[in-house]
């Protein structure tokens, strides 16, 4: 069938000025045809009403907890969470049960999430058997199996030539090496930033367990010539490093979450989990440098570190409750009202860092509208506005810190290959 999408508006990819088009692709192929005002007749039209019609959303760090722990999210939630959220290509972790670090269980994600038909998982799999920071996963027949990176997250590698050796067999093998940088001996047993663990009279985590894993590991990606990525980066230390790399000519590339630019560790008043996450919210200047990191491009992407829990999980206080925040389905509403609007964040600059940026950074389709690139699309409402409201979330996570923030921004549709995976207002899938 041919399609088109009339009444929307686009962003200019060489200006990034907004105008008014409209899109026409094949569902079959799944290939943008056309773009434009004269276009041909369709067997089938989505009418819009000046909505945003941009390309479909890239998310390279969620976390689907399937295999293993599906009570917090399983493929077909995270999946339909993701496609809500505007998403057409997510990048799922490997902390699965049993861990993603052999070829069956990469295959089993990709062929399960294909069944689906929600957004497309590119599994990032593991550096580390069982992710224990001992001996190496077999990378090639990871990425034959379809593992599109590697990573420990939710752990860092902690021995500086195990990761020297990992970096030394990506790079044959052209895989990213993806980073949860967390120096353990200076972690420790900290669960939130010192400032917010000293009002609360819990354990703290020093930011320099983050930057001190993030310099080691770009001196060793200046070694080898791998491609570093570095997860959610958080401090100012940090971002200053990354800038240091980069001017130094290595590969290395890295993200940025929504709570760590929206969010500092002043918002933990009591003793809620919901505020708990690694890395930890940080303080305002830190806030502040991520922002500065994001606009001048050292923080190329923006992922959002999507890591549902269940609600027993996060109730056990701040002391005990895993680390981690759902964030799919609210990235870009949150981002567009409290960065766009305000003139923070020009409009094109956060479509590029959720679109353009992944896609180029790791080679996947998408991240462009244009006659003959994939049919990958996300429509979004920007006068629609409602309060941010956990239990209708698709994700079986619920642990939100921006329940109830009032935002615009909203995905009415979602369309992957020409094929329309959301829709505003759908059934859960079972
Ligand atoms: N970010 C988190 O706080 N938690 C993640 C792990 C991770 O991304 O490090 C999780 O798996 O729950
Ligand atoms: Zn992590």
């Amino acid at each position: 069938m041919k399609i088109r999408i009339d009444g929307g508006r686009l962003l200019d990819e060489q200006t990034g000025e907004l105008y008014g088009a409209n899109v026409y692709y094949d569902d079959v192929e799944g290939r943008i045809l056309a773009i434009g005002r004269d276009l041909p007749s369709a067997d089938k039209t989505i009418q819009l009403d000046g909505q945003l019609v941009l390309p479909g959303f890239i998310d390279m760090h969620v976390h689907l907890r399937d295999p293993g722990f599906t009570a917090k999210e399983t493929l077909a939630s995270g999946v339909q969470a993701a496609a809500a959220g505007g998403f057409t290509e997510v990048a799922c972790m490997p902390n699965t049960s049993p861990a993603t670090d052999t070829a069956a269980v990469v295959a089993d994600i990709v062929g399960r999430s294909r069944d689906i038909g929600k957004a497309g998982v590119h599994p990032i799999a593991c550096i580390t058997v069982g992710q224990a920071g001992e001996a190496l996963t077999d990378f090639a027949a990871l990425k034959t199996a379809g593992a599109i990176a590697l990573s420990d997250d939710g752990r860092g590698v902690q021995h500086g030539m195990r990761m020297l050796e990992a970096m030394t067999a990506a790079k044959t093998l052209e895989m990213p090496i993806v980073i949860h940088s967390e120096d353990e001996t200076l972690s420790g047993d900290g669960v939130i930033h010192p400032d917010a663990a000293r009002r609360l009279d819990l354990p703290g985590i020093l930011g320099e367990s983050e930057a001190a894993m993030i310099a080691r590991d770009i001196l060793l990606a200046e070694r080898t010539g791998a491609h570093l990525h570095v997860c959610h980066v958080s401090t100012e230390q940090s971002v200053a490093l990354i800038r240091w790399g980069k001017a130094r000519g290595v590969r290395v590339t890295a993200e940025v979450t929504p709570h760590h630019l929206l969010l500092d560790e002043s918002i933990i008043t009591h003793d809620d989990a919901v505020f708990k996450v690694n890395p930890p919210l940080q303080s305002e200047r830190d806030r502040l440098a991520c922002l500065a990191g994001f606009l001048d491009g050292t923080l190329d992407i923006i992922a959002t570190d999507h890591a549902p829990h269940t609600e027993a999980e996060k109730s056990l206080g701040i002391a005990r409750a895993p680390f981690g925040m759902v964030g799919i389905e609210t990235v870009f509403p949150l981002l567009y009202t409290y960065l766009v609007v305000p003139g923070i964040v020009s409009l094109p600059h956060l479509v590029w860092g959720m679109t353009r940026r992944p896609a180029d950074a790791f080679g996947l389709p998408g991240g462009s509208l244009r006659a003959g690139a994939v049919a990958d699309i996300a429509i979004v409402d920007i006068v629609q506005e409602r309060a941010i409201e956990p239990a209708a979330f698709y994700s079986r996570g619920r642990n939100t810190p921006f329940a109830g923030w009032q935002v615009t921004g909203w995905t009415t549709h979602t369309i992957r290959r020409g094929k329309l995976i959301y829709q505003q207002g759908e059934e859960r899938l079972a």
